[in-house]
């Protein structure tokens, strides 16, 4: 496998996700349980805890696959491996993307060839494919799932056919999608299928649009299809304890999304139109009161559609100019600013869940008229299955994040501001738009085998081990937000300092959507 094929293969891993411990009811107060973990020995962590280790060797290790049944190359079996069978698209095609006059939002395209980037946006030798390294980065999280994941083997075996996404049941079949607009529940809107346009560990993204062409209230939609683990198929049995254990915690995951969309209302945060079934809204038990006995119902969001794709799609081109990556970070700022004032933590900030609303093309136009880009909005942040509404002063237990971005001391697994760990995520969001390559990375220096390079992310996050390469010599306000950010958290910024600096907060007046 050449380098190029072993960077396309990686980027079709979706980032993987962190433990979680326990996922308290939406609402619920974690500080309660504060008490009791103080309480007992609080657990520390040493750093050969993490040697060589990956999220799996993180107390509580959960997992929860990526699988979709409609994406022929995310099994990791069967893709880890020269002459496994691939998509339809050729991996060549990827070069698409550099392209700017290519269609490049053709969001089906892009899908198969989602790139995680294990270390740097470059490909190199060290992204061999199989290793059990690299598998262990597709484990991701179903919040609460209690389960240990020691070898290799076991890892491969959890990862066959974890997830399924039940067929629609709303009128109307082949694509057809009658949704509810959230804002006045009596209008129903037909949305027609068109094409996928991206994948998570718990849902696929669909691109809709109007049956009806005239309709006027929405055009182009995202569609976000919750994927249920396989632990709820038909095949297992409704009343055992393992069904409803995984059952409760799914719901109190979508509940809390679709309760923190609904009273959300920022023009950088992504916009919950409308939902196939108005029980996800306005029950606190949307799964768990229904008779199950012909499974479970499906769940698709209707959401504000982003038609430039991902941050993460978007960095990797490293294309950026750097108007529009100050741009994008201010506006990504000005929404946890909101979040955060409002009392909501979002605790899983990653590149992949800041969504750009325009291709780059149109961007790139939109500055040479330079009235039309002040006026619109360009960022939306995306994917609140891990927020969480807290108290002033409250502090958060539950350890989840996605492994680049998780701050240390949700590592260490000590209680945590939710907002501090939130403008953690913020530093490695920019240092990787500055530095194109994730912070806690091995430096593309290190010597494979050598140190440096076997030490695990964890180990290093956890000893703040990161450095300037690109930017060494450079003295932008910038680096001053992510030294702030990735640092001790008695020390670290929060969102107001980092709306404060003179990066940010030159450009905010200029931003006429939020005057
Ligand atoms: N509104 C949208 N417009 C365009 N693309 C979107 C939209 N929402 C999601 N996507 C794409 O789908 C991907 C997965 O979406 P999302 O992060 O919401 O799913 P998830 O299952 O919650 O993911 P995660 O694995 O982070 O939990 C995103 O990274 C993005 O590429």
């Amino acid at each position: 496998m050449s380098d190029r094929d072993a960077y396309l293969y990686q980027k079709s891993i979706p980032a993987p996700k962190l433990a979680q411990a326990e996922f308290p009811e939406v609402g619920a107060k974690e500080n309660t349980e504060n008490g009791k973990l103080f309480a007992s020995t609080p657990p520390k962590l040493t750093i050969q805890q993490f040697m060589g280790g990956d999220m799996s060797m993180l107390p509580t290790p959960l997992v929860y696959t990526p699988s979709s049944p409609n994406m022929a190359t995310r099994s990791p079996v069967e893709s880890s491996f020269p002459g496994a069978p691939t998509s339809a698209r050729s991996k060549k095609d990827y070069g698409m993307l550099n392209s700017p006059t290519a269609e490049m939002f053709n969001r089906s395209h892009i899908l198969e060839d989602k790139q995680r980037i294990l270390s740097e946006y470059a490909p190199h030798s060290a992204l061999a494919p199989a290793t059990a390294s690299s598998l262990s980065q597709r484990i991701a999280s179903l919040p609460g799932e209690d389960r240990k994941l020691d070898t290799l083997e076991e890892v491969l075996e959890s990862t066959a056919n974890e997830t399924y996404t039940p067929e629609s049941l709303s009128p109307g079949t082949d694509g057809v999608l009658t949704a509810y607009a959230i804002k006045d529940s009596s209008k129903a809107l037909k949305l027609r299928k068109m094409e996928q346009i991206g994948v998570g560990n718990f849902s696929d993204v669909y691109l809709y649009e109007p049956v009806d062409l005239n309709e006027t209230s929405v055009s182009k939609v995202a569609v976000k299809c919750v994927k249920y683990p396989e632990a709820l198929t038909l095949s297992s049995s409704p009343k055992s304890p393992r069904y409803r254990e995984v059952l409760s915690r799914v719901e109190r995951s979508l509940t809390r999304e679709i309760e923190a969309l609904v009273g959300i209302s920022h023009p950088c945060i992504i916009e919950l139109l409308a939902i196939n079934d108005l029980t996800f809204v306005n029950s606190k038990r949307p799964l768990s009161s229904r008779d199950l006995t012909h499974g479970l119902p499906p769940c698709e969001m209707v959401m504000s559609y982003c038609a430039g794709g991902d941050l993460f799609e978007l960095a990797s081109q490293n294309v950026l100019p750097k108007w529009l990556l100050r741009r994008i970070f201010t506006e990504l700022v000005l929404a946890i600013k909101y979040l955060h004032e409002n009392l909501i933590v979002h605790r899983d900030l990653k590149l992949e869940n800041v969504l750009i609303k325009y291709p780059l093309e149109t961007l790139l136009e939109m500055h040479e008229s330079e009235k039309s880009l002040a006026s619109h909005h360009i960022v939306e942040l995306a994917d609140f299955g891990l927020c969480r509404r807290i108290e002033p002063e409250e502090m958060c237990t539950t350890r989840c994040g996605s492994e680049d971005y998780v701050s240390p001391e949700i590592l260490m697994g000590v209680p945590y501001d939710g907002r501090l760990s939130d403008t953690w995520a913020l530093g490695v969001i920019l240092y990787a738009l500055l530095e194109e390559r994730l912070p806690f990375d091995p430096l593309p220096t290190a010597v494979p085998g050598k140190r440096q390079r076997r030490s695990s992310v964890a180990h290093r996050i956890s000893r703040f081990e990161w450095r300037w390469l690109k930017l060494a010599d450079s003295d932008s306000p910038a680096k001053q937000i992510v030294a702030s950010c990735l640092n001790r958290k008695n020390q670290r910024f929060d969102i107001q300092k980092i709306y404060e600096n003179p990066y940010v907060h030159e450009i905010v007046p200029t931003l006429k959507f939020i005057q």
